[in-house]
Protein backbone atom coordinates (compact mmCIF):
# COMPACT_ATOMS: atom_id res chain seq x y z
CA UNK A 1 0.00 0.00 0.00
CA UNK A 2 2.69 2.20 0.47
CA UNK A 3 3.30 5.06 3.67
CA UNK A 4 1.00 7.69 3.71
CA UNK A 5 1.73 11.49 4.29
CA UNK A 6 -0.76 12.82 6.92
CA UNK A 7 -3.35 11.53 9.74
CA UNK A 8 -6.99 12.21 9.27
CA UNK A 9 -6.72 14.84 11.84
CA UNK A 10 -3.62 16.41 10.00
CA UNK A 11 -5.79 16.52 7.25
CA UNK A 12 -8.89 18.04 8.61
CA UNK A 13 -6.64 20.31 10.00
CA UNK A 14 -5.21 21.28 6.32
CA UNK A 15 -8.82 21.63 5.50
CA UNK A 16 -10.08 23.89 7.64
CA UNK A 17 -7.02 25.76 7.20
CA UNK A 18 -7.84 26.63 4.02
CA UNK A 19 -11.41 27.99 4.76
CA UNK A 20 -13.27 31.41 6.52
CA UNK A 21 -16.81 32.31 7.56
CA UNK A 22 -18.49 33.52 4.54
CA UNK A 23 -20.07 37.27 4.52
CA UNK A 24 -21.91 38.46 6.97
CA UNK A 25 -26.00 39.33 5.82
CA UNK A 26 -28.58 41.02 7.55
CA UNK A 27 -31.68 38.71 6.70
CA UNK A 28 -35.40 38.58 7.40
CA UNK A 29 -35.68 36.38 10.86
CA UNK A 30 -37.63 33.81 8.96
CA UNK A 31 -35.01 33.43 5.96
CA UNK A 32 -32.30 32.71 8.82
CA UNK A 33 -33.74 29.36 9.49
CA UNK A 34 -30.07 26.61 9.38
CA UNK A 35 -28.09 29.97 8.84
CA UNK A 36 -25.29 31.20 12.10
CA UNK A 37 -26.00 34.40 14.05
CA UNK A 38 -22.74 36.33 13.14
CA UNK A 39 -24.17 39.00 16.29
CA UNK A 40 -25.50 38.13 20.21
CA UNK A 41 -29.00 39.36 20.17
CA UNK A 42 -29.68 41.19 23.19
CA UNK A 43 -33.21 41.44 24.57
CA UNK A 44 -34.92 44.67 23.66
CA UNK A 45 -37.94 43.34 25.53
CA UNK A 46 -37.84 41.58 28.38
CA UNK A 47 -39.60 37.82 28.50
CA UNK A 48 -41.83 37.77 29.37
CA UNK A 49 -42.64 41.84 29.52
CA UNK A 50 -44.96 41.95 32.52
CA UNK A 51 -45.96 39.72 35.48
CA UNK A 52 -48.71 37.68 33.72
CA UNK A 53 -50.84 34.55 34.67
CA UNK A 54 -49.86 31.32 33.80
CA UNK A 55 -53.75 29.24 34.26
CA UNK A 56 -56.86 30.70 33.83
CA UNK A 57 -58.27 31.75 37.31
CA UNK A 58 -58.60 34.79 40.05
CA UNK A 59 -55.89 36.94 40.55
CA UNK A 60 -55.31 37.55 44.54
CA UNK A 61 -53.43 38.87 47.09
CA UNK A 62 -51.66 35.74 49.10
CA UNK A 63 -51.28 37.51 52.21
CA UNK A 64 -54.59 38.55 52.37
CA UNK A 65 -56.20 34.86 51.85
CA UNK A 66 -53.84 33.89 54.45
CA UNK A 67 -55.10 36.10 56.98
CA UNK A 68 -58.55 34.96 56.10
CA UNK A 69 -57.82 31.21 56.94
CA UNK A 70 -55.95 31.89 59.92
CA UNK A 71 -58.91 33.60 62.07
CA UNK A 72 -61.01 30.67 60.29
CA UNK A 73 -63.19 32.38 58.16
CA UNK A 74 -64.72 31.06 54.36
CA UNK A 75 -61.64 31.73 51.92
CA UNK A 76 -64.15 34.06 50.21
CA UNK A 77 -63.51 37.02 48.26
CA UNK A 78 -65.51 38.79 45.22
CA UNK A 79 -64.56 38.99 42.09
CA UNK A 80 -63.61 42.74 40.76
CA UNK A 81 -62.73 42.53 37.58
CA UNK A 82 -61.82 40.89 34.54
CA UNK A 83 -58.54 40.53 32.41
CA UNK A 84 -58.44 38.89 29.05
CA UNK A 85 -55.30 38.54 27.73
CA UNK A 86 -54.28 41.44 25.57
CA UNK A 87 -55.47 44.25 28.42
CA UNK A 88 -54.13 46.02 30.09
CA UNK A 89 -55.68 45.67 34.16
CA UNK A 90 -55.81 48.57 36.69
CA UNK A 91 -54.51 47.53 40.46
CA UNK A 92 -56.46 44.85 42.28
CA UNK A 93 -59.08 46.63 45.10
CA UNK A 94 -58.54 45.50 48.95
CA UNK A 95 -59.94 42.24 49.62
CA UNK A 96 -60.88 41.00 45.92
CA UNK A 97 -59.86 38.86 43.65
CA UNK A 98 -59.62 39.62 39.85
CA UNK A 99 -60.46 37.05 37.01
CA UNK A 100 -57.39 36.45 34.92
CA UNK A 101 -56.76 34.51 31.71
CA UNK A 102 -53.73 32.88 30.96
CA UNK A 103 -51.01 35.48 29.15
CA UNK A 104 -53.08 38.11 30.76
CA UNK A 105 -51.07 40.66 33.20
CA UNK A 106 -51.74 40.16 36.70
CA UNK A 107 -53.32 43.37 38.14
CA UNK A 108 -50.70 44.89 40.64
CA UNK A 109 -50.90 44.21 43.92
CA UNK A 110 -51.93 40.73 43.29
CA UNK A 111 -49.13 37.98 43.66
CA UNK A 112 -50.81 34.96 42.86
CA UNK A 113 -53.28 32.89 40.46
CA UNK A 114 -55.28 30.12 41.85
CA UNK A 115 -56.58 28.03 38.86
CA UNK A 116 -60.71 28.12 38.22
CA UNK A 117 -60.48 24.17 38.66
CA UNK A 118 -59.93 25.02 42.45
CA UNK A 119 -62.34 27.22 43.04
CA UNK A 120 -66.36 27.21 43.42
CA UNK A 121 -67.53 30.37 42.14
CA UNK A 122 -71.05 31.81 43.40
CA UNK A 123 -72.73 34.63 42.06
CA UNK A 124 -69.83 37.59 41.81
CA UNK A 125 -67.90 35.73 44.66
CA UNK A 126 -65.35 33.22 44.55
CA UNK A 127 -64.41 30.59 47.12
CA UNK A 128 -61.05 29.32 47.32
CA UNK A 129 -59.99 25.74 49.16
CA UNK A 130 -56.43 26.67 50.34
CA UNK A 131 -54.46 29.89 50.94
CA UNK A 132 -51.96 29.97 47.63
CA UNK A 133 -48.15 30.85 48.11
CA UNK A 134 -47.02 34.12 46.70
CA UNK A 135 -46.45 33.53 43.33
CA UNK A 136 -48.32 30.56 42.29
CA UNK A 137 -49.01 30.43 38.41
CA UNK A 138 -47.77 33.81 38.09
CA UNK A 139 -44.98 34.24 35.20
CA UNK A 140 -42.90 36.62 36.60
CA UNK A 141 -41.46 39.63 34.14
CA UNK A 142 -38.03 38.94 32.25
CA UNK A 143 -38.31 35.55 34.37
CA UNK A 144 -36.90 33.93 30.91
CA UNK A 145 -35.14 36.86 29.24
CA UNK A 146 -34.26 39.64 31.33
CA UNK A 147 -34.25 43.20 29.34
CA UNK A 148 -30.97 43.90 27.94
CA UNK A 149 -29.54 40.36 28.73
CA UNK A 150 -27.80 38.41 25.96
CA UNK A 151 -30.78 35.97 25.05
CA UNK A 152 -28.47 34.70 21.83
CA UNK A 153 -24.63 34.22 21.49
CA UNK A 154 -23.42 34.74 18.36
CA UNK A 155 -22.07 31.43 16.66
CA UNK A 156 -25.58 29.70 17.22
CA UNK A 157 -27.67 28.22 14.64
CA UNK A 158 -30.86 29.42 13.82
CA UNK A 159 -33.55 26.43 14.77
CA UNK A 160 -37.03 27.08 14.60
CA UNK A 161 -37.30 27.96 18.03
CA UNK A 162 -34.60 30.81 17.72
CA UNK A 163 -36.39 32.25 15.19
CA UNK A 164 -39.43 31.68 18.09
CA UNK A 165 -37.20 33.73 20.23
CA UNK A 166 -36.16 36.36 17.42
CA UNK A 167 -39.76 36.76 16.72
CA UNK A 168 -40.55 36.88 20.39
CA UNK A 169 -37.79 39.66 21.17
CA UNK A 170 -39.53 41.73 18.43
CA UNK A 171 -36.66 41.47 15.97
CA UNK A 172 -37.77 40.47 12.10
CA UNK A 173 -34.07 40.59 11.48
CA UNK A 174 -30.79 39.21 11.68
CA UNK A 175 -27.38 39.43 10.93
CA UNK A 176 -26.09 35.98 9.58
CA UNK A 177 -23.27 34.57 8.18
CA UNK A 178 -24.24 33.91 4.56
CA UNK A 179 -25.33 30.25 2.99
CA UNK A 180 -22.15 28.98 2.05
CA UNK A 181 -22.40 28.33 -1.71
CA UNK A 182 -20.44 25.22 -2.99
CA UNK A 183 -19.71 24.09 -6.59
CA UNK A 184 -19.71 20.46 -6.75
CA UNK A 185 -18.07 19.49 -10.04
CA UNK A 186 -17.60 15.40 -11.10
CA UNK A 187 -14.15 14.50 -13.29
CA UNK A 188 -13.41 11.58 -15.41
CA UNK A 189 -14.29 10.91 -19.26
CA UNK A 190 -16.03 7.58 -18.64
CA UNK A 191 -19.02 9.32 -16.63
CA UNK A 192 -22.51 10.22 -17.78
CA UNK A 193 -25.43 11.96 -16.51
CA UNK A 194 -28.00 9.70 -15.33
CA UNK A 195 -31.24 9.75 -17.57
CA UNK A 196 -28.59 9.49 -20.98
CA UNK A 197 -27.16 5.45 -22.50
CA UNK A 198 -24.69 4.02 -21.47
CA UNK A 199 -22.30 3.70 -23.97
CA UNK A 200 -19.26 1.21 -23.29
CA UNK A 201 -16.95 1.30 -20.50
CA UNK A 202 -18.90 4.16 -19.20
CA UNK A 203 -20.62 4.84 -15.82
CA UNK A 204 -23.00 7.19 -14.86
CA UNK A 205 -21.93 9.85 -12.60
CA UNK A 206 -23.10 8.97 -8.94
CA UNK A 207 -20.93 11.47 -7.22
CA UNK A 208 -22.34 14.54 -8.48
CA UNK A 209 -25.64 13.88 -7.44
CA UNK A 210 -24.63 12.51 -4.23
CA UNK A 211 -22.15 14.78 -2.66
CA UNK A 212 -24.75 17.87 -3.86
CA UNK A 213 -27.85 16.39 -2.49
CA UNK A 214 -25.55 15.50 0.88
CA UNK A 215 -23.86 19.25 0.81
CA UNK A 216 -27.80 20.84 0.26
CA UNK A 217 -29.12 18.68 3.59
CA UNK A 218 -26.18 20.05 5.39
CA UNK A 219 -27.63 23.93 4.17
CA UNK A 220 -25.18 24.60 1.56
CA UNK A 221 -25.99 26.53 -1.53
CA UNK A 222 -25.24 24.08 -4.18
CA UNK A 223 -24.28 24.71 -7.75
CA UNK A 224 -23.42 22.14 -10.42
CA UNK A 225 -20.73 22.20 -12.81
CA UNK A 226 -20.84 20.20 -16.14
CA UNK A 227 -19.09 16.85 -16.24
CA UNK A 228 -15.67 17.64 -16.66
CA UNK A 229 -13.36 15.08 -18.87
CA UNK A 230 -9.92 13.59 -18.52
CA UNK A 231 -7.55 16.01 -20.73
CA UNK A 232 -4.94 18.28 -19.33
CA UNK A 233 -6.55 21.78 -19.17
CA UNK A 234 -10.27 20.42 -18.55
CA UNK A 235 -10.36 21.02 -15.04
CA UNK A 236 -8.86 24.65 -15.03
CA UNK A 237 -11.45 25.81 -17.40
CA UNK A 238 -14.68 24.26 -15.80
CA UNK A 239 -12.82 26.41 -12.82
CA UNK A 240 -12.67 29.59 -14.42
CA UNK A 241 -16.06 30.69 -13.71
CA UNK A 242 -15.34 30.15 -10.36
CA UNK A 243 -11.49 32.28 -10.10
CA UNK A 244 -13.93 35.66 -8.92
CA UNK A 245 -15.06 33.71 -5.92
CA UNK A 246 -18.71 33.80 -7.03
CA UNK A 247 -18.43 30.77 -4.19
CA UNK A 248 -17.03 29.75 -1.18
CA UNK A 249 -15.58 26.21 -1.88
CA UNK A 250 -15.21 23.85 -4.72
CA UNK A 251 -15.38 20.17 -4.05
CA UNK A 252 -14.06 17.92 -6.90
CA UNK A 253 -13.93 13.94 -6.94
CA UNK A 254 -11.76 11.64 -8.84
CA UNK A 255 -9.00 11.75 -10.74
CA UNK A 256 -6.17 12.01 -7.90
CA UNK A 257 -4.64 8.96 -7.40
CA UNK A 258 -1.93 7.29 -9.19
CA UNK A 259 -3.62 6.79 -13.05
CA UNK A 260 -2.29 8.28 -15.89
CA UNK A 261 -5.22 10.60 -16.97
CA UNK A 262 -5.86 11.77 -13.21
CA UNK A 263 -7.04 15.29 -14.55
CA UNK A 264 -7.38 17.02 -11.19
CA UNK A 265 -3.57 15.66 -9.91
CA UNK A 266 -2.15 17.32 -13.18
CA UNK A 267 -4.46 20.49 -13.26
CA UNK A 268 -3.99 21.53 -9.68
CA UNK A 269 -0.36 20.53 -9.29
CA UNK A 270 0.82 23.56 -7.51
CA UNK A 271 -2.35 25.09 -6.58
CA UNK A 272 -3.44 21.83 -4.22
CA UNK A 273 -1.69 19.65 -1.99
CA UNK A 274 -2.51 15.90 -3.44
CA UNK A 275 -2.05 14.03 -0.23
CA UNK A 276 -2.13 10.37 0.44
CA UNK A 277 -4.31 9.97 4.21
CA UNK A 278 -3.96 7.10 6.45
CA UNK A 279 -7.30 6.13 6.14
CA UNK A 280 -9.59 3.28 4.61
CA UNK A 281 -11.40 4.41 2.22
CA UNK A 282 -10.30 7.83 1.01
CA UNK A 283 -6.73 7.93 1.16
CA UNK A 284 -6.13 9.85 -1.72
CA UNK A 285 -7.03 13.08 -0.98
CA UNK A 286 -6.25 16.97 -1.47
CA UNK A 287 -6.99 20.57 -0.20
CA UNK A 288 -5.33 23.95 -1.40
CA UNK A 289 -6.99 26.99 -3.29
CA UNK A 290 -7.43 27.81 -6.82
CA UNK A 291 -7.37 31.15 -9.51
CA UNK A 292 -7.20 34.79 -8.43
CA UNK A 293 -9.50 34.67 -5.73
CA UNK A 294 -7.88 32.10 -4.11
CA UNK A 295 -11.08 29.99 -3.72
CA UNK A 296 -10.42 27.07 -1.19
CA UNK A 297 -10.79 23.24 -2.85
CA UNK A 298 -11.29 20.02 -1.46
CA UNK A 299 -10.68 17.41 -4.03
CA UNK A 300 -11.88 13.61 -3.16
CA UNK A 301 -11.29 10.41 -4.90
CA UNK A 302 -14.02 8.57 -7.16
CA UNK A 303 -15.05 5.68 -5.50
CA UNK A 304 -17.94 6.46 -4.70
CA UNK A 305 -18.07 5.25 -1.18
CA UNK A 306 -14.74 7.08 -0.45
CA UNK A 307 -16.04 9.92 -2.06
CA UNK A 308 -18.78 10.03 0.27
CA UNK A 309 -17.19 9.13 3.75
CA UNK A 310 -14.26 11.74 2.81
CA UNK A 311 -17.28 14.19 2.40
CA UNK A 312 -18.28 13.42 6.12
CA UNK A 313 -14.89 13.30 7.42
CA UNK A 314 -13.29 16.36 5.71
CA UNK A 315 -16.27 18.48 4.16
CA UNK A 316 -18.56 18.43 6.84
CA UNK A 317 -15.74 20.26 9.21
CA UNK A 318 -14.97 22.75 6.53
CA UNK A 319 -18.99 23.39 5.62
CA UNK A 320 -19.04 23.93 9.75
CA UNK A 321 -16.43 26.86 9.31
CA UNK A 322 -17.68 28.28 6.35
CA UNK A 323 -21.16 28.38 7.85
CA UNK A 324 -19.62 30.19 11.29
CA UNK A 325 -20.58 27.42 13.03
CA UNK A 326 -18.89 25.77 15.96
CA UNK A 327 -16.70 22.99 14.35
CA UNK A 328 -18.70 19.44 14.78
CA UNK A 329 -18.53 17.67 11.75
CA UNK A 330 -20.49 14.36 11.39
CA UNK A 331 -22.28 13.81 15.07
CA UNK A 332 -20.01 10.78 16.65
CA UNK A 333 -21.75 8.74 19.85
CA UNK A 334 -20.18 5.60 21.40
CA UNK A 335 -21.14 2.12 19.94
CA UNK A 336 -20.48 -1.27 20.65
CA UNK A 337 -19.52 -3.99 18.37
CA UNK A 338 -21.91 -6.76 17.34
CA UNK A 339 -18.72 -9.34 15.78
CA UNK A 340 -14.83 -8.83 15.52
CA UNK A 341 -13.29 -6.77 13.08
CA UNK A 342 -9.77 -6.48 11.57
CA UNK A 343 -7.60 -3.32 11.50
CA UNK A 344 -5.65 -1.98 8.80
CA UNK A 345 -1.61 -1.50 9.27
CA UNK A 346 -1.10 2.23 9.64
CA UNK A 347 -4.66 3.47 8.52
CA UNK A 348 -8.07 4.24 9.79
CA UNK A 349 -11.16 2.34 8.69
CA UNK A 350 -14.71 3.95 8.42
CA UNK A 351 -16.80 0.62 8.00
CA UNK A 352 -20.13 0.93 6.95
CA UNK A 353 -22.15 -0.41 9.03
CA UNK A 354 -26.19 -1.13 10.49
CA UNK A 355 -27.12 -0.23 14.11
CA UNK A 356 -29.43 -1.72 16.45
CA UNK A 357 -30.97 -0.47 19.56
CA UNK A 358 -29.64 0.38 22.89
CA UNK A 359 -26.99 2.34 24.29
CA UNK A 360 -24.19 2.37 23.11
CA UNK A 361 -25.61 1.58 19.90
CA UNK A 362 -25.16 -1.83 18.54
CA UNK A 363 -23.55 -1.56 15.35
CA UNK A 364 -22.56 -4.79 12.52
CA UNK A 365 -20.32 -4.03 9.83
CA UNK A 366 -22.02 -4.65 6.61
CA UNK A 367 -20.24 -7.83 5.28
CA UNK A 368 -18.92 -6.22 2.00
CA UNK A 369 -16.39 -3.01 2.29
CA UNK A 370 -15.57 -2.21 -1.01
CA UNK A 371 -14.80 1.63 -2.14
CA UNK A 372 -16.99 0.77 -5.11
CA UNK A 373 -20.09 -0.30 -3.15
CA UNK A 374 -23.25 2.24 -3.53
CA UNK A 375 -25.64 -0.37 -3.11
CA UNK A 376 -24.33 -1.19 0.85
CA UNK A 377 -23.40 2.57 1.01
CA UNK A 378 -26.97 3.18 0.54
CA UNK A 379 -28.06 0.63 3.43
CA UNK A 380 -25.67 2.12 5.37
CA UNK A 381 -26.53 3.94 9.15
CA UNK A 382 -23.62 4.24 10.53
CA UNK A 383 -19.84 4.26 9.99
CA UNK A 384 -17.52 2.17 12.57
CA UNK A 385 -14.33 3.97 12.79
CA UNK A 386 -11.75 1.17 13.18
CA UNK A 387 -8.00 2.82 14.72
CA UNK A 388 -4.94 1.93 13.13
CA UNK A 389 -3.44 -1.53 13.73
CA UNK A 390 -6.24 -2.49 16.54
CA UNK A 391 -7.69 -5.88 15.35
CA UNK A 392 -11.34 -5.34 17.83
CA UNK A 393 -13.12 -8.23 19.25
CA UNK A 394 -16.82 -8.85 19.60
CA UNK A 395 -17.96 -6.37 22.14
CA UNK A 396 -15.11 -3.55 21.64
CA UNK A 397 -16.62 -0.44 22.72
CA UNK A 398 -15.87 1.88 19.38
CA UNK A 399 -16.76 5.49 18.48
CA UNK A 400 -19.62 5.60 15.27
CA UNK A 401 -19.98 8.45 12.94
CA UNK A 402 -23.77 9.23 11.88
CA UNK A 403 -24.14 10.77 9.10
CA UNK A 404 -27.79 10.54 8.86
CA UNK A 405 -28.43 11.80 12.65
CA UNK A 406 -30.17 9.63 14.87
CA UNK A 407 -33.97 10.23 14.21
CA UNK A 408 -33.36 8.64 10.63
CA UNK A 409 -32.29 5.52 12.53
CA UNK A 410 -35.24 5.84 14.69
CA UNK A 411 -37.42 6.16 11.50
CA UNK A 412 -36.09 2.86 10.36
CA UNK A 413 -36.14 1.26 13.50
CA UNK A 414 -39.61 2.54 14.81
CA UNK A 415 -39.64 2.14 18.73
CA UNK A 416 -35.34 2.36 19.26
CA UNK A 417 -34.87 4.24 22.44
CA UNK A 418 -38.64 5.83 22.56
CA UNK A 419 -38.27 8.77 25.04
N1 LIG B 1 -2.14 2.17 -8.52
C1 LIG B 1 -3.01 2.73 -7.67
N2 LIG B 1 -4.31 2.73 -7.98
C2 LIG B 1 -5.20 3.26 -7.13
C3 LIG B 1 -4.77 3.77 -5.90
C4 LIG B 1 -3.40 3.78 -5.60
O1 LIG B 1 -2.96 4.23 -4.54
N3 LIG B 1 -2.55 3.26 -6.52
N4 LIG B 1 -5.70 4.25 -5.03
C5 LIG B 1 -7.00 3.62 -5.14
C6 LIG B 1 -7.91 4.27 -4.27
S1 LIG B 1 -7.75 3.92 -2.63
C7 LIG B 1 -8.92 5.06 -4.72
S2 LIG B 1 -10.06 5.70 -3.63
C8 LIG B 1 -9.08 5.36 -6.11
C9 LIG B 1 -9.24 6.88 -6.24
O2 LIG B 1 -8.86 7.27 -7.47
P1 LIG B 1 -9.26 8.65 -8.11
O3 LIG B 1 -9.71 9.59 -7.08
O4 LIG B 1 -8.15 9.06 -8.95
O5 LIG B 1 -10.55 8.30 -8.95
P2 LIG B 1 -10.63 7.62 -10.38
O6 LIG B 1 -9.48 6.71 -10.56
O7 LIG B 1 -10.88 8.64 -11.35
O8 LIG B 1 -11.94 6.76 -10.16
C10 LIG B 1 -12.00 5.72 -9.23
C11 LIG B 1 -13.28 4.93 -9.43
O9 LIG B 1 -14.39 5.71 -9.14
C12 LIG B 1 -15.28 5.79 -10.24
N5 LIG B 1 -15.84 7.13 -10.30
C13 LIG B 1 -15.17 8.26 -10.43
N6 LIG B 1 -15.99 9.30 -10.45
C14 LIG B 1 -17.23 8.81 -10.33
C15 LIG B 1 -18.52 9.39 -10.30
N7 LIG B 1 -18.67 10.74 -10.37
N8 LIG B 1 -19.59 8.61 -10.14
C16 LIG B 1 -19.43 7.26 -10.07
N9 LIG B 1 -18.25 6.64 -10.08
C17 LIG B 1 -17.14 7.42 -10.23
C18 LIG B 1 -14.40 5.56 -11.43
O10 LIG B 1 -15.13 5.17 -12.56
C19 LIG B 1 -13.47 4.49 -10.89
O11 LIG B 1 -14.11 3.22 -10.89
O12 LIG B 1 -7.98 4.94 -6.87
C20 LIG B 1 -7.54 3.61 -6.55
N10 LIG B 1 -6.52 3.25 -7.47
O1 LIG C 1 -8.80 4.82 -0.18
MO1 LIG C 1 -9.76 4.23 -1.52
O2 LIG C 1 -10.68 5.53 -1.03
O3 LIG C 1 -9.95 2.74 -0.54
O4 LIG C 1 -11.04 3.38 -2.33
Amino acid sequence: MGTTDRTVAEHRAAVLDVVRPTAVVDVPTEAALGLVLAEPVHAEVALPGFDAAAMDGYAVRAAEVAALAEVGTVLELPVRGDVPAGTWPGPLRARAASRVMTGAPVPSGADAVVPVEEVEVDGDRVRLRRPPLAGDHVRRAGEDVPLGATALERGVTVTAPVVGLLAALGRDRVRVHRRPRVLVLSTGAELVPAGLPLRPGAVHDANGPMLAAELTRLGAAVERAPLVGDRPGDLLAALAGVADGTVDLVVTSAGISAGAFDVVKQDLAGQADLVRVAMQPGMPQGVGRVGPAQVPVITLPGNPVSAWVSAQVFVRPALDRLAGRRVVGCPVVPGVLTGAVAARPGRQRYLRAVAGTGWPLPVTPLGCQGSHLLGTLARTDALVVVPPDQDLPAGSAVQVLLPHGYADLEAEHPGRGAA
